[in-house]
């Protein structure tokens, strides 16, 4: 019998695809079998049917795991196709001529793909240096950051909402790891900080290239640079904080932003008492000079840290100064014209959000 064939569904550039023909390699070393490596970049049906879910490795017709190879799965698939030609071979021996052994079938043996043949495998070509990560459609996208769009890597794709966010929680998690002196992290583990499931993880980073290291995990450095780039805060981004009492203080002596390239260019507030004295690194300024500080100090996110009274009107004057993004930490319901986005921070949140898994 002919050693059986292995299909591996992969698109180039994929890590996740280079890690499964390592680990089939390593597995023909228990069973014997060929590998052939289907790029489903080159058929629009397989790449519908597989883009989500590869690498998709299968035998004899039949998908046997995707992601990532299940080793005892393919080794069991290729014991039972063993025995199973086995037995048709003994059936058969009555027959004067030999029987041509049966190899395992091709899947999808009427595409027209063309298919690459391995005969040892070798890794596919991986262009690391460009995210490949799949563009999402336009509705859900998340706007680059205005003021800094000059900055933004071109190269960097639009992200789904969902996408965006997610990496977002990778970069806090990775920053903060890296503060804490560590070079590698996990894929599980990372999911252990972000809530986000380590397939879903794997999938949102292998458009990145090769970071994770079997065994090792992800080079912390390395991504954290890798998504900074994909969320273009990879560079200098302008706050003005609007507040100076408990909150702003704390937020101005930390370096809650700064660790992600958040600089707070000034901090105002309408307490003639606060004015001109020292928050952190600055000296307080008056607010009744909030549209200059935005355009002196391309200001792109206003954060507001007032009592929730008074955060509608400084968000009228952060609108009326071309501010696009604001963080509210008043809780307030603020209004804003479609093309600003608020975002508001309560602690509270995420406690609800936990408290009802708790009690449910
Ligand atoms: N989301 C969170 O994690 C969180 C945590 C703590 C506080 N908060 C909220 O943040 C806000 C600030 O809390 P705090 O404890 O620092 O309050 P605080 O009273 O200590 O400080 C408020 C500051 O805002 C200034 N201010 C008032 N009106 C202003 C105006 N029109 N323009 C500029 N400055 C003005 C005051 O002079 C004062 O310095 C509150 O709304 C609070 O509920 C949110």
């Amino acid at each position: 019998m002919s050693a059986p064939e292995v299909v591996v569904f992969l698109r180039p550039g994929c890590h996740l695809c280079h890690d499964a023909l390592e680990d089939l390699e390593a597995l023909r070393e228990q069973e014997p079998f060929t590998v052939r490596s289907v790029d489903i970049e080159r058929d629009d049906r397989l790449h519908a049917r597989y883009l989500e879910r590869i690498p998709v490795i299968a035998l004899a017709g039949e998908e046997l795991c995707d992601f990532a190879v299940d080793g005892e799965r393919v080794l069991q698939a290729l014991r039972d196709l063993r025995e199973r030609v086995g037995a048709g071979a003994a059936r058969r021996r009555p027959t004067v001529a030999p029987p041509r052994e049966r190899t395992a079938e091709p899947l999808l043996r009427a595409s027209p793909v063309p298919v690459e043949r391995v005969s040892r495998i070798a890794a596919p070509p991986m262009p690391t240096a460009e995210p490949t990560l799949a563009p999402t459609p336009a509705p859900a996208t998340v706007g680059s950051v205005p003021g800094a769009a000059g900055n933004a890597d071109p190269a960097a794709p639009r992200l789904g909402a969902g996408q965006a966010e997610r990496l977002s929680r990778y970069l806090q998690v990775l920053t903060q790891a890296r503060k804490m002196g560590r070079a590698t992290m996990s894929s599980q583990e990372l999911s252990a900080h972000t809530h986000v499931n380590s397939t879903q993880i794997r999938r949102d980073l292998s458009g990145f290239g090769r970071f994770g290291k079997r065994g090792v995990g992800y080079d912390v450095e390395e991504l954290v640079a890798r998504i900074r780039g994909i969320l273009h805060t990879n560079q200098r981004v302008g706050i003005v904080l609007l507040g100076a009492g408990h909150l702003g203080r704390a937020i101005a002596g930390s370096d809650v932003f700064a660790d992600h390239g958040f600089e707070v260019v000034a901090v105002l507030d309408n307490d003639p008492a606060k004015i001109g004295t020292p928050i952190g690194e600055l000296e307080i300024g008056d607010v009744r000079h909030l549209a200059e500080v935005v355009r002196e100090g391309e200001v792109v996110v206003g954060v507001i840290a007032s009592p929730a009274k008074a955060a509608q009107g400084l968000a009228d004057e952060l609108v009326e100064a071309g501010v696009q993004i604001i963080f509210n930490y008043s809780g307030a319901l603020l209004r804003t014209p479609p093309n600003v986005a608020v975002h508001t921070s309560s602690p509270a949140v995420d406690l609800l959000h936990a408290l009802y898994y708790y009690l449910s």
